[in-house]
């Protein structure tokens, strides 16, 4: 397995698997059995999937063991080969992104992280030279799938709104971050608007689009070069449980309506 995570994208298909676990829903030893069923999910859609994305606030919110948890889940999942993306959504100044970007990407060469780059250009730097130095990528969230995303990203700057200000400076770190075709600097677009994923897959051409929403916040799968469809709780507890061989179909699925 190479351990850059552009390289190894780029041939798998367009599906990522959320975890997002719930703790009511794995009783009575949530730890456990959260551990457990997800290795065993990981495993099962190995094939079927580009990546699984981490949210750390559902393991965070599990206390210390929950979030000692999810760095053993991402070890598990590099172990079984399977890219990894981590949604911190990290951003804050400089020094302290640095601290960031040691935490994650250095942590593991070759996984992603998603970030918010409302601080600027200075505080989102050192997680694209973090991903350069440890065969990784950044998400940068550009237009996010939340029904109030509109509230600052479509904003208007002179003519434009702020997410497409933000992806038009995406797109020059994106071409600094090149590694052939594709790059480092990857962006984050909801699946529930649909016109700006077609819009920023051309203003971002270069750049790997993440694509959360689908489902349960009812996007719909979206094919095109370089895009990546997240589902979480569709795709993790699908018909609102865990079972493996449900998620497994549900991947088949969406699968089915991106050939
Ligand atoms: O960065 C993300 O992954 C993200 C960005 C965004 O704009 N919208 C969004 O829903 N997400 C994350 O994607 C997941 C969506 O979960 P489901 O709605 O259950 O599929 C959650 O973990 C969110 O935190």
């Amino acid at each position: 397995m190479s351990c850059d995570f552009v390289l190894e994208i780029e041939g798998r298909p367009p599906l990522v698997l959320g975890v997002d676990p719930r703790p009511q829903l794995h009783t009575p030893e949530p730890i456990a059995a959260i551990r457990s069923y997800t290795l065993e999910l990981i495993e099962a859609l190995a094939e079927r999937i580009a990546a699984v994305k981490f949210q750390a606030a559902f393991f965070e919110a599990l206390g210390p063991e929950g979030f000692a948890l999810m760095h053993e889940l991402i070890a598990g999942a590099r172990v079984m080969a399977v890219p990894v993306i981590v949604d911190a959504k990290r951003g804050d100044i400089g020094s302290t992104a640095e601290a960031y970007a040691q935490a994650y990407l250095e942590a593991y060469p070759g996984s992603a992280l998603t970030v918010n780059p409302y601080l600027g250009e200075d505080a989102v730097e050192p997680f694209f030279r973090a991903a350069e130095r440890s065969g990784g990528a950044v998400f940068v969230l550009v237009k996010t799938s939340n029904p109030g995303a509109g509230l600052f990203q479509d904003l208007l700057v002179g003519e434009k709104k702020l997410y497409q200000v933000v992806s038009e400076w995406l797109n020059q770190q994106a071409e600094h971050y090149r590694v052939g075709e594709w790059s480092r600097v990857g962006a984050v677009v909801g699946a529930t608007y649909p016109e700006q994923v077609d819009e920023l897959r051309s203003a971002l051409p270069r750049s790997f689009l993440l694509l959360p929403g689908l489902g349960a916040q009812g996007g719909t799968p979206v094919k095109g070069a370089g895009v990546l469809n997240a589902a979480s709780r569709s795709l993790y507890y699908p018909g609102g449980k865990p079972d493996v061989q449900a998620a497994c179909s549900q991947a088949d699925a969406y699968l089915k309506t991106l050939e």
